[in-house]
């Protein structure tokens, strides 16, 4: 009992953390240059999409639905996988990023971020025109059909009957598990309970922290992080049901250390549930 106690203390005071994230600052602090310059080989957003892009393009991924969990407020982590599913459910433990997410589906051009140069770097990516834009985003607003509500830290994360019976073919996570678990144990917990919206042989793309203790979501909004080494990553993959099929691993340089994090490091883990 004593240590479930501890676990839902430290649950809950992640919870009581996020109660004041900032999502327009958030964008701010992660979604401009230098951390988002398309210029840049070395940006971590630009690796990001060319991991996201690279694993949904190399013939083993395929299916009706895609479930993005933790999306907070962004969009990059979809605009690939928006042409090999036609169902993506975004969700969040916030209502004010679900908001923003509603904000961009309809288009009321009153959005946070312009996600136009993110749009044009997955068209070059594809192949495409970066002046195709339009009909990714077009793409991406016809192939979302919900925003829902979650709570990775609960054995049932989506409300029942969310999800078909046989589950997502794929998930999608970026950041999510290790800045809102407060110790490994919890971090694999919640890779479990994630694990379960997935059919058997679905795909689970999943980018995160390394070296990580803490990030702000807003001025002052200081929020505790679990720091992660990539041995700790496929450790609790493997643990929660889920076979590796690659890790890559990104390595910030100093310009990208701009005070918002403690970050050193990036992972993208491309894995099959058992
Ligand atoms: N119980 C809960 N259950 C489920 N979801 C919860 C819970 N509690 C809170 N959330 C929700 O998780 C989301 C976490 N979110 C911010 C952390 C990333 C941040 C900090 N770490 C380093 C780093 C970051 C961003 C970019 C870069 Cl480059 C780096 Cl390096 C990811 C959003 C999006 N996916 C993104 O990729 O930016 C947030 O939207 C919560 O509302």
């Amino acid at each position: 009992m004593m240590e479930e106690k501890g676990e839902k203390n430290g649950v809950a005071a992640m919870a009581a953390c996020y109660q004041k994230f900032d999502p327009v600052a958030y964008l701010q602090y992660n979604y401009t240059p230098p951390r988002a310059d398309f210029t840049r080989k070395d940006s971590i957003v630009p690796w990001k999409l060319a991991c996201l892009h690279r694993a949904l393009n190399e013939g083993d991924v395929s299916g009706e639905l895609l479930v993005d969990i933790g999306s907070g407020p962004t969009l990059y982590q979809l605009m690939s996988g928006c042409e090999v599913f036609n169902k993506v459910i975004l969700t969040d433990f916030l209502e004010v990023n679900r908001q923003e997410l509603r904000r961009w589906l309809q288009d009321e051009g009153k959005c946070s971020l312009d996600w136009t140069p993110y749009l044009e770097h997955v068209c070059k990516l594809e192949g495409r025109r970066p002046s195709a834009w339009p009909e990714k985003a077009a793409k991406l607003r016809q192939v979302i059909v919900d925003i829902l509500p979650i709570d990775v830290h609960c054995s049932q994360p989506l409300a029942p009957d969310t999800l078909p019976s046989a589950g997502a073919d794929c998930l999608v996570s970026c950041f999510c598990l290790e800045s809102v678990s407060p110790d490994l144990p919890a971090f694999t917990r919640a890779l479990g309970n994630i694990q379960k919206l997935l059919r058997p042989g679905g795909h689970l793309l999943l980018i995160g922290a390394l070296g990580e203790s803490y990030y702000f979501g807003g001025p002052g909004v200081r929020i505790p992080v679990v720091p992660l080494n990539e041995a700790q990553v496929c450790t609790s993959l493997k643990e929660s049901g889920y076979t590796l099929i690659r890790l890559e691993v990104y390595t910030l340089s100093q310009d990208m250390r701009v005070g918002v994090d403690d970050v050193t490091g990036v992972f993208f883990a491309k894995a099959k549930r058992d």
